[in-house]
């Protein structure tokens, strides 16, 4: 028996007619730890260099190339499948991708959840025409959605989006991200601190299992810890210790 054909016999024996009880019998579990792991390995993902912060002070010492999670296509409907028990907590109706680093894993989430998708996209992007509809697929108006980006760290983005969205008449209640780098942000807008955001791992836990897996050299690790933590100044003596460590 395949496994569509089993988890279909399943729902029978349970009696389950709805699509997201079916499509919940279809999540496999991965514990928290595997995915991080998985995410902080993927090829390109975490450099092992060091780069300062960059202007908007928002990228931290290590930028991640988070977008290279897409690139492993047996990874992105894990990440998916992370965000289902947080969208069905949160009565999600409908998942929403943020353009563009949100759309293929709102893809994945809204297929583990058995969920309607649609997107929302990126305000002020160069080359989009005003008159064209910022949100794509789903109607969103008067639904609870959830809205899934690759990143968070100062919820600027967050705050564009959820504007746009709330101009369609959704209703936010949550957002589903890669990256958590609140954890590393010098500001963070009212929106990231107010509304619940669940993601696979936060951007020191990224650093932490990238080199606990060889990625990074541990102590080039310590020294970008210790400097975003502790948020240390431009022009502190020690940004030379990270230098020659790297
Ligand atoms: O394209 C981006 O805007 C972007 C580039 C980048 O290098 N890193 C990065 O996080 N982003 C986006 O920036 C947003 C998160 O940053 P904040 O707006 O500061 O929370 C998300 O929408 C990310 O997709």
């Amino acid at each position: 028996m395949n496994t569509d054909r089993k988890t279909l016999a399943n729902a029978r024996r349970v009696q389950l007619n709805d699509r997201a009880d079916l499509a919940r019998l279809t999540v496999v579990p991965q514990p928290r730890t595997d995915l991080v792991t998985r995410l902080a390995t993927v090829p390109g993902l975490v450099r092992p260099g060091v780069a300062h912060w960059d202007l908007k002070e928002r990228l931290p010492l290590h930028p991640l190339s988070v977008e290279n999670a897409y690139g492993d296509p047996r990874l992105l409907p894990d990440l998916g499948a992370a965000a289902v028990d947080f969208a069905r907590r949160m009565g999600v109706e409908v998942v929403v991708g943020a353009e563009t680093g949100g759309i293929p894993l709102a893809t994945a989430v809204a297929l583990a959840a058995g969920l309607p998708f649609a997107f929302v996209r990126k305000p002020g992007y160069v080359g989009h025409e005003d008159h064209e509809p910022s949100v794509r697929g789903a109607s969103v108006a008067g639904r609870q959605v959830l809205l899934v980006d690759d990143a968070v760290s100062s919820g600027g983005a967050l705050e564009a989006f959820a504007d746009e969205l709330q101009s369609e008449g959704a209703i936010l209640v949550g957002a589903f991200t890669l990256v958590d780098m609140r954890d590393v942000a010098t500001t963070v807008a009212p929106i990231a601190q107010t509304l619940p955001i669940e993601s696979v791992a936060t951007y020191l836990d990224v650093l932490d299992a990238a080199t606990d897996h060889g990625v990074l050299d541990p102590a080039v690790h310590h020294l970008a810890v210790d400097a975003l933590v502790n948020h240390w100044s431009n022009d502190d003596p020690r940004w030379s210790l990270l230098d020659r460590a790297a």
